[in-house]
Formats: C-alpha cells, sequence, structure tokens
C-alpha cells in the first residue's frame, strides 16, 4: 500500500513537471525573457530540493542502523564519477531544449521531444545491448516520421518576431536535445546494471543529486560566460506582467522541472520505465492542448498528423516492451525447468 501511495505521489509530480515544465519556460520567454543559458538552469537549479526526500531516508536508516554505521552516501565513487558524466550531459540538454520555448510554439516543441524514445531506444541498443523488436524499429521509425512531417511543413507556426533562422535552429536544438536525453536515460540504466549492490531508492535519489548539482555547474558556467546574472535585473525591471512577477515565474520554472525530474526517477523505480514512457505519451496530447488553450497555439493539420504518428509510435514501442518481457519470462521459466530437471534426474 505504501508503494502504491509513493507511485501516485510520484505520478502526480511527473505529470505536473512534465506539462508544465515546458509551458513555464515558454510563459517566461513570451514575456520578454531572453536568456537561454538562465533558463537551462532553472531547469536543475532546484536540485537541493532533493535533500529533504535525503534526510528522511538517512535519519530513517540511523534509527534502523546505529549512527556510527548509517552512511551518509549509499553509492560507491564509481557510480558518483558516472552521474558527474551524466550531469553534464544534462546540462547539455538543458541548453538545448531551452531552444525550444524560446523561439518555437510549445506545440510544436513538446512534438519534436517525443522523439526522445526514439533516441532512448537506440542508445540502448548501442550502450545497454538491448535487441530492438520489430515494434520498437517501427516505433523510431513512426516517431521520427511524426517530427519530419513537422520539418516538411517548414515554418507555418513561426511565433511573431522568430526569424526563419532562429525557428531552425529551435527546431534542430530541440532535435539535439531529444538525442541528449535518450543518452542520458540508457547512461543512468548502465550505472544501475553495473551497480555492484541492488539498487535503492535512495540511491537514485543520490544519482539524481549528483547529475542535478554537476548539471547546474555546467549552466552556471554558462551563465557566467554570456553575462547572464548580470542582465537578471534588468530583465526583471522590463518584464512584461512585472518585476515581482518575473522573479516567481523563475522560482515556479525552477520547482516545476524539478518535480519532472523528481517524479520521473520515482516512477521507473516504484514502477517501470514503460509507465514513465505511457504516461508521457497520455500528457503529450494534453501539453498540445494547454498550449492552444493558454498561449493561443495555432493547430494545423501537420500537428494533427505528427501527434497520430507519435502515438502510433508509443503504442509500436510499448507493445514491443510488453512482448519482450512476457518472452524473457517465458525464457526464465524454460530455464528453472530444465535446471531443475538437471539438478534432480539422478534423484
Ligand atoms: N530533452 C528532454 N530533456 C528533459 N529534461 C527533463 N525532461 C526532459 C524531456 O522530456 N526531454
Amino acid at each position: 500500500m505504501k508503494k502504491f501511495t509513493l507511485l501516485i505521489f510520484n505520478i502526480i509530480m511527473f505529470s505536473i513537471g512534465n506539462c508544465g515544465g515546458p509551458l513555464i519556460s515558454r510563459f517566461y520567454f513570451i514575456h520578454g525573457g531572453q536568456r537561454i543559458w538562465l533558463s537551462s538552469w532553472l531547469q536543475t537549479i532546484a536540485c537541493p530540493l532533493i535533500l529533504i526526500p535525503l534526510s528522511i531516508s538517512y535519519f530513517h536508516r540511523r534509527k534502523i542502523e546505529s549512527p556510527a554505521t548509517a552512511k551518509i552516501l549509499s553509492i560507491t565513487r564509481r557510480e558518483i564519477l558516472g552521474s558527474t558524466g551524466v550531469g553534464i550531459i544534462a546540462g547539455l540538454d538543458g541548453y538545448f531544449i531551452s531552444w525550444g520555448p524560446a523561439k518555437l510554439p510549445v506545440s510544436t516543441s513538446s512534438l519534436i521531444n517525443a522523439t526522445q524514445l526514439a533516441f532512448t531506444a537506440l542508445f540502448a541498443v548501442l550502450l545497454v545491448k538491448q535487441k530492438l523488436t520489430v515494434y520498437s524499429k517501427l516505433s523510431v521509425f513512426l516517431l521520427i516520421a511524426g517530427a519530419a512531417t513537422l520539418a516538411l511543413r517548414g515554418n507555418g507556426d513561426r511565433p511573431t518576431g522568430v526569424s526563419v533562422k532562429e525557428y531552425v535552429i529551435g527546431f534542430v536544438m530541440t532535435v539535439m536535445g531529444a538525442v541528449c536525453f535518450g543518452l542520458m536515460l540508457s547512461l543512468i540504466e548502465l550505472i544501475y546494471i553495473k551497480a555492484k549492490n541492488a539498487i535503492s531508492y535512495t540511491m537514485v535519489l543520490e544519482i539524481q543529486l549528483i547529475i542535478g548539482v554537476s548539471a547546474t555547474v555546467f549552466c552556471t558556467i554558462g551563465m557566467i560566460i554570456n553575462s547572464d546574472f548580470q542582465a537578471i535585473p534588468k530583465e526583471a525591471s522590463e518584464y512584461e506582467i512585472g518585476e515581482a512577477k518575473y522573479y516567481l515565474v523563475l522560482v515556479w520554472c525552477a520547482i516545476i522541472w524539478q518535480l519532472a525530474l523528481l517524479g520521473l526517477v520515482g516512477v521507473i523505480f516504484y514502477s517501470s520505465s514503460l509507465l514513465s514512457g505511457i504516461i508521457g505519451a497520455f500528457l503529450l496530447p494534453v501539453t498540445e492542448i494547454l498550449a492552444i488553450v493558454l498561449f493561443h497555439e495555432k493547430f494545423q493539420v501537420e500537428k494533427g498528423v505528427a501527434i497520430f504518428l507519435a502515438l502510433c509510435g508509443f503504442v509500436s514501442y510499448f507493445y514491443g516492451e510488453i512482448e519482450q518481457s512476457k518472452k524473457e519470462k517465458r525464457d526464465n521459466f524454460m530455464n528453472d525447468r530444465l535446471n531443475y530437471i538437471v539438478l534432480h534426474q539422478n534423484d
């Protein structure tokens, strides 16, 4: 029951963050925000929030074990190093995907972002040596075809004030973000596979914290080079909806993006990456509708086709995953039977 409650709690966090993250980032840009590095930094700066569940877990462990043996960090040095590397990719991902809300309608950038599932599948083949089933191959094709439909349409939904060149950069950068995110998820899975001890939720949070800290350091360097910190007071004073609301948008941006990441790792831990993908698929049309209602974005036929192709891609991917896990269960069952027969044949 406790596990189920925690799963629901994480699904809620993931849903708020998944839909709300791109929307609030777009809100920042629509009303006069211009800083791409600041927007990337906001995606991970709230990572110290992870210290709340981590401290609860630590004090709980101190109660169960003796205070002297309860370690502050459960993960090994190798896992810290791996997580730091993934964090740098996460920082780069944050930079790439910030170009989406800056230059594209949310309904377009969310559809491009959906290709991350295709890249996750491709990196899983390269890094985790997972085999692509015919269904996952089909889903890779459908997801990329969905994004290609948007690309071929040209820039029919280009927001006013955005040049064709900026629109194209926004499009390409969002695709690069999807590649980075796919790589990140496969590398995190690799860290779990290579871990010597069974992975606990505390370890997952520790990995998440290190990823968040190194991504934030990466984006802080970007902000310093781009003089973003000096630009914040001026941007705030000129913000269309007022200075106080500017800072409020930044704070909510940081919280909502952190909810997305915390919720994602929670759903994967308490259930599976399959469920996180299914929820993500369900949330894609929700984000599209919210973008149209809140920002009055255009909805052309091409977007309808792209959503349809993306949803078919999702279904094909999930069907393949379910078939694959059924096959693995059958194979394990047969192996267990064979081992049993070999062990007991002389009885
Ligand atoms: N590229 C990408 N980066 C993210 N960071 C948090 N969520 C996402 C996502 O859905 N896509």
